[in-house]
């Protein structure tokens, strides 16, 4: 009997969900035996072959069972034979903001090998931490339309930035950046237009800040922010920073550290008062869906996180280093292989390992 049973709802969703997803659960499997681990899986059909059949994102009933789970594996969702944001608000901001995930880690890394379009025009000394704040700003769904259809219509989309909200996302990237060799905690915003939203986080840095000096803080505008993941990558350490901002970032951040297939997230509530979820960064990706071309490391290195979490290091070390050793090999074969032989590669990788 295994030591510990992981109980883990899976969301395989839509697009290149279900091919990344499935290698995920494939790499999830063999590292479980050398960690005395057994996963007990629930899949869950969620996605736009559920909405075109039933109109459902996600039902109450589903949502409950979800929360009986220690933690979530997603695809992506999105298609687009359903209009944009049923699903995405539906069904996946909707468990972002029920499951209180108000932390969005997003690590942007290199690994050895891998080959970054900034190759020879800058240090490549790229490994930061995003802390994307995931329930609020933009995203909160405030706003509404006025004169639908006429010349006057006014759409608004307001950015909802709450002190709780705010002061607990920056706690934790503090606590972070406290843990990590170089300390440093970069706050990116736009508060000198975003004046409201702009102070309260400049504030709350400053005050939460107090309780952290070994932490050095510095404050960019998400423009130049943008500039310098390209032009000085190796400045930032642990990046804070509100829910829009930390999407466009990380979406960056994936394509210089070797691109979107690579790029890992987890959708935390750090308290465990509700199952955290594991998707990677990318989208379901229609362009080439059911190709088997996906890349699947970034959700492979997002089950890691997963593991992680849930207080399993060694396991989620041993899937690291088998993805550090894949991406190794990657750099000298170089040659194409499909969703699933990836998948198979780095399981056996992690199988190996003594
Ligand atoms: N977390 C989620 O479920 C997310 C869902 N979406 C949804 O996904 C759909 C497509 O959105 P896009 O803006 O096109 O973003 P996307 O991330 O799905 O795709 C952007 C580009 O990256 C490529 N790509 C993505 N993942 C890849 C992988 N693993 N391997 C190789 N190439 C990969 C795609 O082929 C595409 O060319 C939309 O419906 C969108 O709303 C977008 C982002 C996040
Ligand atoms: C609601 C999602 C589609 C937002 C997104 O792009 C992301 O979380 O990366
Ligand atoms: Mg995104």
């Amino acid at each position: 009997m295994a030591e510990r049973t992981v109980k883990l709802a899976v969301i395989p969703g839509d697009g290149i969900g279900p091919e990344v997803v499935a290698e995920g659960l494939k790499v999830l499997s063999a590292a479980a035996p050398a960690h005395d681990l057994a996963l007990e899986t629930t899949e869950y059909e969620l996605g736009a072959k559920r909405w075109h059949a039933t109109g459902e994102t996600l039902p109450d009933s589903v949502e409950e069972e979800l929360r009986g789970h220690e933690a979530i594996l997603l695809g992506a969702v999105g298609d687009p034979t359903v209009p944009s944001g049923v699903l995405e608000r539906g069904l996946l901001l909707r468990l972002r903001f029920s499951f209180a995930h108000y932390v969005n880690l997003r690590p942007v890394r290199l690994y050895p090998g891998v080959a970054t379009p900034l190759a020879g025009t800058v240090p490549e000394d790229i490994d930061m931490l995003v802390v994307r704040e995931g329930t609020e700003g933009p995203y909160a769904g405030m706003g509404g339309v006025m004169r639908k259809g006429t010349p006057g219509e006014i759409a608004t989309q307001d950015s909802v930035n709450t002190r709780f909200g705010v002061e607990r996302v920056v706690r934790y990237a503090f606590a972070k950046a406290a843990q990590r060799p170089r300390k440093k905690l970069t706050l990116v915003h736009k508060d000198n237009v975003l004046t409201f939203a702009g102070e309260l986080w400049q504030r709350v840095v400053r005050e939460v800040g107090a309780e952290y000096p070994q932490v050095a803080v510095d404050y960019l505008h998400v423009d130049a922010a943008t500039m310098f993941f390209v032009t000085q990558p190796g400045r930032f350490d642990v990046v804070v920073t509100d829910n829009l901002f930390g999407d466009i970032l990380t979406d960056l951040g994936a394509a210089v550290a070797g691109g979107i297939g690579l790029a890992a997230s987890g959708n935390i509530n750090p308290e465990n008062a509700f199952p955290s979820m594991f998707e990677p960064v990318h989208g379901s990706a229609p362009d080439i869906a059911g190709r088997g071309v996906a890349d699947p490391t970034a959700t492979i290195l997002s089950s890691a996180l997963l593991l992680d979490h849930l207080g399993l290091p060694d396991a989620a070390g041993r899937i690291e280093r088998a993805v550090a050793e894949d991406l190794q090999a990657r750099a000298k074969d170089g040659g194409e292989r499909s969703t699933p032989r990836i998948g198979d590669d780095i399981a056996r990788r992690v199988a190996e390992q003594g």
